[in-house]
């Protein structure tokens, strides 16, 4: 393993009715509290009474930030910054998604730097204070209501990246009603579920090969995640089952998983330039991207992949050679996601290959990327290729 030093200040709250606990959470002092959130669905289910309710309680003034659009826009993120300014809003609170939370941490730095929010995502800049928040999360999949990522989109110049700065966007704390994310719907709990996969995947594949302890941990996770997804999808609404989704989502990216050593992260990397170029749904870019990550990778370290496919996709070992396991391993997570109704070529979101050398360029612009393989511009070309 690698030295590492493990801080993660966010206070987990989790379980029925704990919104209760809301009131109790916000900073002493705080007077004007900006909500954030996204399209509407918390109106729909309750989530936005509920959560008013208790800011009442607070006797907090409230002011509202509302439509935020999945793969958040820096033109939102602009606007929040303006309302914290001038309204000198003292806390953020986040309801909603991993695309809510993570223009509410760029609003949250923005608020206190006195350049353009864009500066902070591009990392031109390093912020030096932010806007406390915390969060309400409504969506399992992204694992930032712990963390202190967020992942930003520019349509002017066609770009997207994420970035943070920790301890500055990490929440303070986040707020996990299973029955909050009840009326999450199919195709969106099915990207919740690729995207805590992949997240999975992406520390899963690293080089210190000295991690027995978090590749059990990772392998386990996974494991709970196969199991749960396909009777959560018969039923919907089951609260045990959105439950072990949503603590699943939470442990996949809260840096529990990636003590001691880097993930890779590539496939990251490609998909956030895909959906920069094309509105795509990020996890529906990673069903597509990752397991031809996973093809073009596999020469790095058979054994790895070999592991993987025996010890949480269940291939039988017996008569075969590494590889033939690490490749069934491989395709059997594609039909794990195709059985979830996952996209698996960029034609099924009507992608062809005309934009391709954009994508490249995007993908490449802070140098080759990935840690456990460098990709270069051609490897990201093939395998774009390879996802047509
Ligand atoms: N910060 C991180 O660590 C991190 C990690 C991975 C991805 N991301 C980013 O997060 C974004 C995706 O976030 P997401 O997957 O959580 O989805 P999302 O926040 O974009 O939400 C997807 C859709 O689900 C709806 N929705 C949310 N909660 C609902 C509910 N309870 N009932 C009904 N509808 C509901 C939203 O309105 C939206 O239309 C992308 O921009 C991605 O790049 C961030």
């Amino acid at each position: 393993m690698d030295t590492f030093t493990f801080h993660n200040p966010t206070k987990l709250i989790f379980g029925k009715d704990q919104i209760e606990q809301l009131p109790g959470q916000l900073p002493e002092g705080a007077k004007k509290v900006l909500v954030v959130y996204g399209g509407g669905s918390i109106k729909k289910n309750g989530v936005y009474d509920q959560v008013m309710d208790q800011l009442k309680k607070a006797e907090v003034e409230v002011l509202e930030l509302s439509g935020v659009e999945p793969n958040p826009k820096l033109t939102t993120v602009e606007k929040g910054v303006e309302i914290s300014k001038q309204e000198n809003v003292d806390f953020l609170l986040a309801v909603g998604g991993g695309s809510v939370i993570d223009a509410t941490k760029t609003i949250a730095a923005g608020a206190k730097y006195e350049g353009a929010p864009w500066d902070l995502v591009t990392r031109q800049a390093t912020p030096e204070d932010a806007l406390p928040f915390g969060t309400v999360l409504t969506l399992a999949a992204t694992g930032s209501e712990m963390n202190a990522g967020a992942v930003i989109t520019n349509w002017e110049t066609n770009e997207k990246y994420g970035w943070g700065a920790a301890p500055l966007t990490n929440p303070a704390f986040s707020i996990l009603d299973p029955a909050y994310t009840a009326t999450v719907p199919e195709d969106q709990t099915v990207y919740g579920i690729v995207d805590m996969m992949t997240h999975l995947f992406e520390q899963y594949f690293h080089n210190p090969t000295q991690s027995p302890v978090q590749d059990e941990m990772i392998e386990g996770v996974l494991r709970s995640v196969i199991e749960t997804a396909p009777k959560l999808l018969q039923d919907l609404e089951s609260l045990e089952h959105r439950e072990t989704i949503l603590y699943a989502g939470t442990l996949a990216l809260n840096g529990m998983m990636q003590m001691g050593y880097r993930g890779d992260w590539a496939s990251h990397n490609i998909e956030h330039a895909v959906s920069a170029v094309y509105d795509i749904p990020h996890a529906g870019g990673l069903a597509i991207l990752f397991p031809n990550w996973m093809k073009h990778n596999l020469e790095v370290n058979v054994s790895r992949f070999a592991r993987l496919g025996e010890k949480v996709f269940g291939v039988e070992t017996e008569g075969k050679s590494e590889r033939e396991v690490a490749e069934e391993g491989i395709q059997e997570l594609r039909k794990f996601w195709t059985s979830l109704g996952a996209p698996q070529t960029l034609a099924d979101y009507d992608i062809g290959d005309d934009k391709f050398d954009v994508i490249v360029d995007r993908a490449m612009k802070r140098g080759p990327f990935g840690n456990f393989n460098k990709l270069h511009e051609e490897d990201v070309q093939e395998i774009l290729e390879m996802s047509k």
